[in-house]
Parts: structure tokens; C-alpha cells; sequence
């Protein structure tokens, strides 16, 4: 179910971690990818593929654009309210994504089951209904605030823990903070 304070339908969901690879602005290596709430548990994304994120001469990096369907996906826990992290993602790469391309990614829940949060993704080319590039199916791991703070880098974690807004967007994904 969409929790009832999720974000709206076509509210911007902003990035969950300014560091991010998918989505902080704070990145600058980083895929800048745009995600907004949709309707049920559904959530749109774009991301525009720049020479950095190449793999091919002119092309995009499989990668990279896995990262993109991971970003999108892992995006959805917005609106459940819950933290989770990607165990397993098995991607299709369909068509070759050429630089300067903006990828309009769509995903959606399919199914939940205890901690296990089961979801799909389409990415495609120029358009909301372009051709299909890449596609993803997912399953998410709900885990606790402390899955990170008991295994990421101490730097990293003490200025999260000393940043406002990021202890602001980490309630966002919780329930019960
Ligand atoms: C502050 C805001 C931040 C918000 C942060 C948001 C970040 C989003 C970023 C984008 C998403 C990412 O890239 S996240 C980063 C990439 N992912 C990771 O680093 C995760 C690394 N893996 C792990 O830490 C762990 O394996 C977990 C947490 C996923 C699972 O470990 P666990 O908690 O011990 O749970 P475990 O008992 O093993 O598994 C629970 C259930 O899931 C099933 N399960 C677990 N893994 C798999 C799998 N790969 N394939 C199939 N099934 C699996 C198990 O069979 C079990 O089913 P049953 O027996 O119950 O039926």
C-alpha cells in the first residue's frame, strides 16, 4: 500500500543522500537522475546520459544505465516509507543508449512480502513512450537505519549525523524513525 504520507502524485522526491551516484546533486561524477512521485506505487525518472557515462564510442555504459534502473527503483521506497536496499536487480539491455540521450525511466511495486519488496522498471529512449532500451526487475531488502550506520565509512556517517537535512530525508523513508 502507498503509505499516507508519501509524496504526492507528480511531487519531486529530491535526492534521499546529496553524495549519491544516482541522485545527489552534491555529486558531481554522479547520474543527477530526477525522480517523481507517481500514481499508486509508481514512480518516473530522467536521466540524460553525458561522455562521462560512456562505455562504447558515443555510447552509454551498461552500468551506468543499470545504475539508473537501480536508482529509479530503489526511488519507490519513497512512497512505501520504507528503507531497503537492492539485493537483487537482473537487468535487460535491449537497445545501445546513445550519449545525449535522455532516458525516461518508469517503475513500479509488484509485489511486497515481509521485508521483501518486489518491483520492475522500463527505461526508455527520448520519450515516455519511446522505445524501450533497458528494463529491470528487482528485489529490495527492507533494512534499518542501521544497515548504514553500522557499515558505512565513519566520516561519512558522523557528517550525516551532523547534517539536518539529511536527518530530515531519513525519516521521510521511515515508518517509525
Ligand atoms: C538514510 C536513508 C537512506 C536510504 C538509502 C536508499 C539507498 C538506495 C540506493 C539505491 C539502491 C542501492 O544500490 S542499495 C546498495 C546495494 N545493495 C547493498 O549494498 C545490499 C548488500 N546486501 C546486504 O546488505 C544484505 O544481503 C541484505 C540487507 C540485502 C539482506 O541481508 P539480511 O538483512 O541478513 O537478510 P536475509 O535474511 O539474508 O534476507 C532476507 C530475505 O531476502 C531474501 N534475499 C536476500 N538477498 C537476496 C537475493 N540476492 N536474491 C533473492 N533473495 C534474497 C532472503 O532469502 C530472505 O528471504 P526469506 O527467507 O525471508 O523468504
Amino acid at each position: 500500500m502507498r503509505h499516507a504520507d508519501a509524496p504526492a502524485p507528480g511531487e519531486l522526491l529530491g535526492a534521499h543522500y546529496g553524495q549519491c551516484f544516482g541522485c545527489g546533486g552534491e555529486q558531481p561524477h554522479g547520474l543527477h537522475l530526477a525522480a517523481r512521485a507517481g500514481e499508486g506505487l509508481s514512480i518516473t525518472a530522467e536521466f540524460t546520459v553525458r561522455p562521462e557515462h560512456q562505455g562504447a564510442p558515443g555510447l552509454a555504459h551498461g552500468g551506468v544505465l543499470a545504475t539508473a534502473l537501480d536508482e529509479t527503483l530503489g526511488s519507490l521506497n519513497w512512497l512505501l516509507r520504507t528503507i531497503a536496499v537492492t539485493g537483487r536487480l537482473e537487468t535487460d539491455f535491449v537497445r545501445p543508449v546513445p550519449v545525449g540521450t535522455t532516458l525516461h525511466l518508469a517503475a513500479e511495486v509488484t509485489a511486497v512480502a515481509g521485508r521483501k519488496i518486489y518491483s520492475t522498471a522500463t527505461g526508455r529512449i527520448g520519450a515516455p513512450d519511446g522505445p524501450v532500451a533497458v528494463r529491470a526487475d528487482a528485489l529490495f531488502i527492507e533494512v534499518k537505519v542501521d544497515h548504514f550506520i553500522d557499515h558505512g565509512r565513519e566520516e561519512e556517517i558522523q557528517a550525516a549525523m551532523n547534517d539536518p537535512d539529511q536527518i530530515r530525508r531519513a525519516r521521510a523513508f521511515e515508518v517509525n524513525p
